[in-house]
């Protein structure tokens, strides 16, 4: 084309054509080729009888993105909610983004995990398949997902480790293509992905870790933008009960944008190319979470300065293991 035209075209084309405004659904890539929805649906800890509800009202207001696992223990009735939205052609089961995750108690059993959730999603494929922790638990223990030692104590499986888990997942994969179509992890940190990536033959399309202002991961976040690992944040309202909504710099922010606070916890991790997750039971909120705003440098210097003086982590099951985060020290190295 010809230069002068290219540049009198540049500035008469509206500024939100050429930098449109982020959105729920805005796509962001996987190293599968596939995208996945910026905005997610969270239902960790979405009550049976509630949960349902909530997937239908999601999907009604342009929700793509579902986050499921087996061990929230409400897989059955989301997938009731999606039945109820394809049979109502609402959306076509092409249209969404389902991600489910294998419990620790099926380390072993990748296979069997996968087709229990698939069952009671009521699905033929997931979208995404991640390994929920990185942390065997005991498959024959004195429950089915939680086993406890006597003292009380998780009873984790010391007989494998997450790299052969994470070989059963790709070995998952490459049997059915058809019922997974892409494979990740959650809750890994860098020490972990290392020894994770040093043995696999797939590089996992996904990382979902706890994410927010207070709690930044910059070194997971750069370690898998370098590596091709998408990042999904979860628990960025600060899990349960929001606390961050009343962290004052956050209302700063979301004051100069004319914004609810929510709409910046969330924004924060679409200016870091992640996907976020958000849990709510609440049509209401549900309706609010979707506004996604474009967050300038000043605001995301100010969001940083929130993890300045030590970082909070919401979400850290007492499995007694150290995960390699630098501010969870503590417990058994099962990195391998
Ligand atoms: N891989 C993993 O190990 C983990 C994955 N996750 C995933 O991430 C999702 C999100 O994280 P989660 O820990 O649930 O926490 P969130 O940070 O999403 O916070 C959820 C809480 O915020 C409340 N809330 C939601 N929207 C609003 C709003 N607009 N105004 C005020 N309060 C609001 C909800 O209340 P209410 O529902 O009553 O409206 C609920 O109490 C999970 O549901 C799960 O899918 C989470 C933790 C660990
Ligand atoms: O996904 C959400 C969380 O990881 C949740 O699954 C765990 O915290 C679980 O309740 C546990 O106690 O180990």
């Amino acid at each position: 084309m010809n230069p002068s035209l290219s540049k009198f075209m540049l500035a008469h084309t509206p500024k939100h054509i050429l930098d449109p405004q982020p959105t729920m659904n805005t796509p962001l890539k996987l190293n599968t080729g596939a995208t996945i929805p910026a905005l997610g649906l969270g239902t960790w800890q979405s009550a049976p009888g509630e949960v349902k509800a909530s997937v239908i009202h999601a999907i009604e207001a342009g929700y793509r993105h579902i986050d499921c696992a087996y061990c929230y223990q409400n897989e059955d009735e989301v997938g009731e909610a999606i039945q109820d939205v394809i049979k109502r052609g609402i959306v076509k089961r092409e249209d969404l983004f389902i991600t489910s995750k294998l419990w620790c108690t099926f380390h072993t059993r990748a296979e069997e995990g996968l087709q229990k959730s698939l069952d009671l999603l009521k699905l033929d494929y997931v979208d995404l398949y991640l390994m929920h922790w990185p942390v065997p638990m005991n498959p024959k223990g004195n429950h089915p997902l939680f086993p406890k030692h006597e003292d009380g104590s998780r009873d984790i499986d010391l007989s494998i480790t997450h790299i052969d888990t994470w070989k059963g997942l790709e070995a998952l994969i490459k049997k059915n293509p058809d019922k997974v179509k892409a494979i990740g992890v959650a809750n890994y940190s860098v020490k972990y992905l290392e020894k994770l990536l040093a043995q696999a033959t797939i590089v996992p399309a996904a990382n979902q870790i706890e994410n927010h202002p207070l709690l930044p991961q910059q070194e997971v976040v750069d370690f898998c933008n370098e590596k091709g690992i998408h990042i999904t944040a979860y628990s960025p309202l600060g899990s349960t009960g929001s606390p961050l909504f009343k962290d004052e710099t956050v209302l700063e922010v979301a004051k100069k944008h004319s914004v609810g606070a929510g709409t910046v916890l969330l924004s924060y991790h679409l200016a870091r190319n992640s996907s976020v997750l958000a849990k709510s039971v609440t049509p209401a909120r549900i309706d609010e979470n979707r506004k996604l705003i474009t967050l300038d440098s000043e605001d995301l210097q100010k969001l940083k300065g929130l993890s300045a003086n030590g970082v909070t982590r919401f979400v850290y099951p007492p499995f007694g293991v150290n995960a390699g985060f630098p501010d969870k020290p503590d417990g058994i190295d099962l990195s391998g």
